[in-house]
């Protein structure tokens, strides 16, 4: 990532944000379902529109195809263990979809909403499974995840679409999440969370002087009988398709 970084030109700028995803997506967004895009933090910028920091601390995520075009992201993601525990979860042809390399950067690391992650990666029937794995130690103090027992059996309650014309909006308004539900999911680096695609999960603000280095790959079936829903965000290109692990 230090090199990826070092290679970036943060004059092609994107600010990352959950909270009005449907305003701040642009193409720049759409394009990185089939490329490596770099994403800042909000609270990145001056009033003047200038980074007030290095642009290695001020990049709030990037991705979404680091897994597929990177080599080195390409090989963890692609791992004999990795594959062993998608098998392990029962999936006959998994799919990665989508990667992210999280900074949660120190002061400015921005939160992340509560949300499904079938809610952006749907399929039919749903089988999104999202392997996330800590870089750096996470807790309460610089942004951990946390997460909801058992919500994952009350169902998916809204999507994330495509329109024809390229437009992407939510189908539902929000759900009205109980907060005081929500568990800290703290853990040390190496640690890999998997997040069922209908769990609710969110991460708080990052105030604290510590990063929270992240990756995350999220990974769908495959095998017939499943299928990637059309008006899913994310498309890939033709001549960048999606690969399996195999099969
Ligand atoms: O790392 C985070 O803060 C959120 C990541 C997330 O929502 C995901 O990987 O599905
Ligand atoms: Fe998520």
């Amino acid at each position: 990532m230090d090199a990826l970084l070092a290679d970036f030109d943060p004059r092609t700028i994107s600010i990352f944000t959950t909270k009005n995803q449907v305003e701040k997506t642009d193409n720049y967004f759409l394009r990185s379902a089939s490329d490596i895009g770099f994403f800042f933090e909000e609270k990145a910028f001056d009033e003047q529109g200038q980074l007030r920091q290095p642009k290695e601390l001020s990049i709030n995520k990037v991705g979404h195809a680091l897994h597929d075009l990177d080599p080195v992201f390409r090989q963890f993601s692609r791992s004999p263990a990795v594959e062993g525990v998608l098998r392990s979860l029962g999936y006959k042809r998994p799919l990665p979809v989508q990667s992210m390399y999280i900074f949660k950067q120190p002061s400015i690391g921005g939160e992340v909403v509560p949300h499904q992650d079938s809610t952006f990666i749907h399929t039919t029937p749903l089988s999104c499974v999202g392997l996330w794995w800590a870089l750096e130690d996470a807790s309460r103090d610089n942004g951990c995840l946390w997460g909801m027992k058992g919500v994952h059996k009350e169902g998916l309650k809204r999507r994330f679409k495509k329109a024809e014309d390229g437009f992407v909006s939510y189908d539902l308004p929000d759900t009205a999440w109980d907060m005081t539900r929500f568990e800290p999911l703290e853990c040390e680096a190496g640690t890999l969370v998997l997040l069922h695609g209908e769990n609710v999960h969110y991460s708080a603000e990052n105030t604290s002087p510590v990063s929270r280095h992240s990756y995350s790959m999220h990974v769908v079936e495959s095998a017939p009988g499943t299928t990637w829903s059309p008006d899913n965000w994310a498309q890939r290109a033709p001549e960048n398709p999606w690969q399996p692990f195999y099969g």
